[in-house]
């Protein structure tokens, strides 16, 4: 059996669906992917930036243990000592180190300080410790071009800071002990004693955004001083934005906020820490974030990235894909509007406007399979051939409009009445032809006057009922709908000679028990 349009379109979804499940599936693996990838780069730019951080926290970790080492084992006065010079003032001193024949200093940096001068024994002592920093701060100066300052800060009142400062005026003043370098240090916001990093900050000399790392110097339970070292982040930028990817890396320091980003931040800019040291995707108010500490939690490096462009992206890596699902889906789409709008007109071009029956266009159409079914089956095709007497009168006493509803309603009552495959046409002006399977044909005569009835129920004034005259048929075996419908015409006009408001019918004679179906004379 031919398969019809709506069969092949009801075929054709599980091919679709199949389609849609694959790109489905195809769109999951690339979000997947790209989440690897992103997760990739991220652990990456994670260890890059975490081996530089521990390369300094080790430098800084060498200067404190220098320094306390040179403290406890006091070791003679280093010959640079003796460059130690009251200013004028009386209040401040300096210590610059001297200069040999090419112009080369003999320390790396200068150390300022308040307080007479002769300064006090252990003043004195702790100043020849620092002094030894010099082995430290010139190599780490000269391999760090990041680092801009390293300097010790004594509890003492002075400061030995490296390179020398440029400004003749610099001096070490006690409102340096208010910065945080310091402020953070002190044991009661560091009992620990552990390594410390400042928020980001502008470098007063104008050189860029920086960071400090320090770390106090303790003897015994006595903070002698902090040795710090202050970072520019332009190298801890590009460690962060190593290797391509989607999305953005940023670092923050422990309380959330902005140490290094790509674009422009604001200094106060903060961030919400991910709730687990592991990294691990964490989805927020259309964000997915990934996080993993380092330093022992005092930095963290993000990064983020919205949830519309990963699947975006993911979509785009499978663009080729959907855009053929996409295809297929509207051409689809359409094939069953044009499946449904051709059904619509051939409903249309089969139906009688005015009665909703079929037409004889429709009637020929439909004919076919029903005859099909009858002798598959084994059934007897009855054919009525039905018109409404003095129609004329009816539309000549009351209108046309009126004329109308009567035919309206015989088709209504009609049809009504019809079983699934009855056909009822309109055949002509007020004539209406009904074609029905019947399993016996003696039964023929009783259905054709009940659809008689039926047809007669329509009125057109108050009261007043149509009759209608009628010729039956059985269509015989080898006779042609159209042979039979002539042979039930003639016996409607044999119902009209005999007063009409009758069926006329060829069937045997016991068919023909009801009153109003005569069996034909002829
Ligand atoms: N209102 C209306 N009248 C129609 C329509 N089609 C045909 N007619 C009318 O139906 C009438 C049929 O008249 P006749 O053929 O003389 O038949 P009759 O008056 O029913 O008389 P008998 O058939 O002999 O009982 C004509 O007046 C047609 O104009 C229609 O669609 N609407």
């Amino acid at each position: 059996m031919p398969l019809t349009t709506r069969t092949r379109l009801i075929l054709m979804l599980p091919a679709l669906l199949l389609a849609l499940g694959l790109g489905a599936y195809r769109y999951q693996a690339n979000l997947n992917g790209l989440r690897a990838d992103i997760a990739q780069t991220f652990h990456s730019r994670h260890e890059l930036t975490q081996n530089y951080l521990t390369l300094l926290s080790t430098q800084v970790d060498a200067m404190q243990q220098l320094l306390l080492q040179r403290y406890r084992d006091d070791p003679p006065p280093l010959p640079a000592l003796r460059a130690l010079r009251p200013l004028a003032d009386g209040q401040r001193w300096v210590l610059s180190g001297r200069e040999d024949e090419q112009g080369a200093s003999e320390l790396s940096g200068t150390v300022t300080g308040l307080g007479d001068v002769p300064l006090a024994s252990a003043v004195r002592r702790e100043l020849n410790a620092a002094l030894g920093l010099d082995v430290l701060f010139a190599p780490i100066l000269r391999h760090n071009p990041q680092i801009s300052w390293v300097y010790y800060t004594s509890a003492s009142d002075f400061m030995y800071l490296a390179p020398k400062p440029p400004l003749d005026d610099f001096h070490y003043e006690r409102a340096f002990l208010l910065k945080p370098f310091w402020q953070d240090a002190l044991a009661e916001h560091n009992p620990q004693r552990r390594q410390i990093i400042s928020s980001l900050y502008e470098d007063a000399g104008g050189k860029d955004l920086m960071i400090t790392l320090s770390a106090p110097v303790y003897e015994q339970n006595r903070m002698l001083g902090v040795v710090s070292l202050d970072l520019g982040i332009e190298l801890l930028r590009r460690l962060t934005s190593s290797g391509a990817t989607h999305g953005e890396t940023l670092l923050v320091d422990e309380h959330g906020k902005i140490v290094v980003r790509q674009g422009t931040f604001g200094l106060h800019e903060q961030y919400t820490l991910p709730p687990s040291a592991q990294p691990s995707w964490d989805s927020s108010a259309g964000v997915h974030w990934l996080g993993k500490p380092m330093l022992g939690g005092q930095l963290w490096l993000l990064h983020h990235i919205s949830e519309s462009q990963l699947h975006w992206l993911a979509v785009q890596q499978s663009g080729s894909t959907w855009l053929l699902i996409g295809l297929a889906l509207l051409l689809y789409g359409v094939a069953w509007r044009l499946f449904f709008a051709l059904r619509r007109m051939t409903r249309l071009m089969q139906t009688d406007p005015l009665t909703k029956t079929l037409n004889r266009r429709g009637f020929y159409n439909k004919a076919a399979s029903i005859q099909a079914l009858s002798t598959r089956q084994q059934g007897h095709l009855v054919l009525l051939l039905m018109d409404i007497d003095h129609f004329k009168a009816v539309n000549d006493t009351h209108g046309h409009a009126v004329g109308d509803q009567v035919l309206r309603q015989a088709a209504h009552y009609m049809l009504k009445s019809a079983r699934p495959f009855d056909l009822i046409v309109r055949w002509g002006g007020e004539e209406f032809l009904v074609l029905m399977l019947l399993d016996d044909a003696e039964s023929a005569a009783s259905v054709a006057e009940r659809m008689r009835q039926q047809a007669q129920r329509a009125r057109f004034a108050e009261r007043q009922q149509v009759t209608l005259s009628g010729g039956l048929v059985l269509v015989k075996e080898g006779e042609s709908l159209d042979q039979a419908i002539r042979r039930a015409d003639q016996l409607l006009y044999q119902a009209k000679q005999q007063g009409r408001n009758r069926i006329v019918s060829d069937l045997p004679t016991r068919a023909t028990s009801d009153p109003q179906v005569q069996a034909s004379a002829g």
